[in-house]
């Protein structure tokens, strides 16, 4: 997808939502746990009830990884789902992958070809030939962990190297890669107070910001900082939609939680 079609479903569906699909079979309703793929079942539940107000969906493969081969099955399902089903939707594989160049093809073949990811989150820590490989897919994109929404993102991604903070390297630097237009990156909601700043050096890129909702950041902060003239923005939340609530009228639930984030948006998207 391109950027640019982002962009009118963003203005269309007066949303910059991103919903994260982290799905934990510790936490979905019990009266799934019987249908053939529980893990299926619930997201495309949720799919279902929330489309109309998100312009993504965001599966953090980890919650996939953790059941192994089933758990890939799921997953597959889920982007296939969505593909058939709502193909104006932005399918972000959030994987934070990044190897030596031959690997990182594969894993780029693996979530833009196989899969049919539109996007794959990457740490950009081995550098330019890591990331490069995954900037080689048409109208797919790389979106690279800039200043992440944890407290351990003051490690290292704030330190100075060489007299500037090491996130500030990471966006300055990758400006430079071949096929850089098809980046984006993540800043945390939690550090909105950096997004001006952030502004500055990437202007035009999309920022995925994850971090609203459980992690406790500021959706009006983030707009504030974080909105260009094209919005700009995908604001994530997972645990605060899909865990709404797990009784029967979880879908329900998750679509109200995911309504109120929209409406907010939507009054940002007017004021700007
Ligand atoms: O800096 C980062 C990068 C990724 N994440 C991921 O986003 C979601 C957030 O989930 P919530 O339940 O809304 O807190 C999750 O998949 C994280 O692994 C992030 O939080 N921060």
């Amino acid at each position: 997808m391109t950027s640019r079609f982002l962009v009118e479903q963003i203005r269309k569906k007066e949303s910059f939502l991103c919903i994260g699909l982290d799905t934990d079979l510790e936490k979905i309703p019990k009266h799934l746990l019987k249908e053939e793929d529980p893990i299926f079942a619930f997201n495309k539940a949720i799919i279902d009830a929330t489309q109309h107000l998100c312009v993504a969906y965001k599966p953090n493969t980890a919650f996939y990884e953790a059941y192994g081969i089933k758990g890939w099955q799921a997953l597959e399902k889920t982007i296939n789902y969505i593909n058939a089903n709502y193909p104006e939707i932005f399918t972000i594989a959030d994987a934070k992958r990044g190897d030596i160049g031959n690997t990182s093809t594969r894993y780029a073949k693996a979530f833009f070809e196989e899969m049919g990811f539109d996007s794959v989150t990457i740490a950009p820590y081995m550098g330019r030939d890591s990331v490069e490989p995954f900037l080689e897919f048409k109208d797919k994109h790389t979106i690279l962990l800039a200043l992440t929404s944890n407290k351990g993102a003051f490690d290292y991604q704030t330190k100075k190297v060489e007299g500037k903070e090491l996130y500030k390297q990471v966006l300055e630097t990758s400006k430079s890669y071949r096929n850089a237009e098809n980046l984006m990156y993540v800043v945390g909601a939690t550090k909105a107070s950096f997004l001006a700043e952030i502004r500055n050096i990437v202007p035009n890129s999309f920022l995925l910001v994850p971090g609203v909702g459980a992690q406790g950041g500021n959706l009006k902060e983030v707009c504030e900082y974080g909105m260009n003239k094209d919005v700009g923005l995908l604001v994530n939340s997972s645990r605060g939609i899909i865990y709404a609530s797990n009784d029967r009228h979880f879908a329900e639930a998750a679509a109200e939680k995911a309504k109120e984030l929209q409406e907010e948006m939507s009054l940002e998207l007017r004021r700007s």
